[in-house]
């Protein structure tokens, strides 16, 4: 197994909140291509951010907080990915809360990264955890710049975590410091509705999400073809 190349003096644990897909990504229904399977499409929009955040530098974790089955199986198979189960609904700030309390190395930055960004490139997570290293809490707005898709807090500072409608206003109000990462990041586009995942392929989607989708697999960047199992 290869390790990432380091970041900054900062190495990070990740924290992926993930909902059961029978229920999650429900606004996604309207507008979906026919004969696109709406829960096997949210299992593959998690699985790959979560595979493009295990390859980022600077992670040594990432930290699955979830009840599905399915992605517990295949995200525990994927390198340096650990698994939380999650036992009855807690909320978002409260799963991403019981993943962050399982991160053993009081030397180790955590971050909370939404679980719908398919379309996430390994080294813009990198990137903004780098800026992140510099400030005690750091957040990143998705692209609408409503929404909050990664919260950071550097090693020694407690967790703390506000998701939800106008999170990026509610972190800003809690001090957390904007990290100036580009507009047109991956990061930014989290997937919603069928408009986002629209967007999010124009950026190139991971391979789970393509197979998901049905597109051919020639013109979708192999975002998973490094990965190594554990
Ligand atoms: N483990 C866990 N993850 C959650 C929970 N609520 C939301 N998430 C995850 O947090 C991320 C952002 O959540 P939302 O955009 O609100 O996603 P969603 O609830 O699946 O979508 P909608 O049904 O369309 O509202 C996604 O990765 C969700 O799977 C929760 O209670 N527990
Ligand atoms: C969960 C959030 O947003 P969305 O529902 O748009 O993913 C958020 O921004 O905190």
């Amino acid at each position: 197994m290869t390790e990432p190349a380091s970041s900054g003096a900062v190495r990070w644990a990740v924290v992926i909140p993930v909902k059961p897909a029978a229920v999650g990504k429900s606004r996604l229904a309207d507008g979906l291509p026919g004969g696109v399977d709406r829960a096997a499409l949210a299992r593959a929009i998690a699985l790959d951010t979560i595979a493009a955040a295990a390859q980022a530098a600077g992670v040594d974790e990432v930290v699955v907080v979830t009840a599905d089955d399915e992605v517990d199986a295949a995200a525990s198979a994927l390198a340096r990915v650990r698994v939380v189960r999650e036992t009855e609904p807690k909320g978002l700030d409260a799963a991403v809360a019981a993943g962050v309390a399982t991160v053993e190395a009081p030397g180790r930055g955590r971050a909370a990264l939404l679980g719908d960004l398919p379309a996430l490139a390994p080294e813009d997570l990198a990137d903004a955890l780098e800026r992140g290293a510099s400030v005690e809490r750091g957040v990143v707005a998705d692209s609408e710049g409503t929404g909050s898709t990664l919260v950071t807090a550097v090693p020694g500072v407690p967790w703390l975590s506000a998701f939800g409608v106008d999170s990026f206003a509610r972190h800003r109000a809690q001090n957390f410091v904007a990290l100036d990462v580009p507009a047109d990041s991956t990061l930014r586009r989290d997937v919603d509705t069928a408009a986002h995942l629209a967007e999010a392929a124009v950026l190139g989607v991971g391979s789970r999400t393509a197979a998901a989708l049905g597109v051919v697999p020639a013109v979708i960047p192999p975002s998973g073809a490094s990965e190594s199992l554990a």
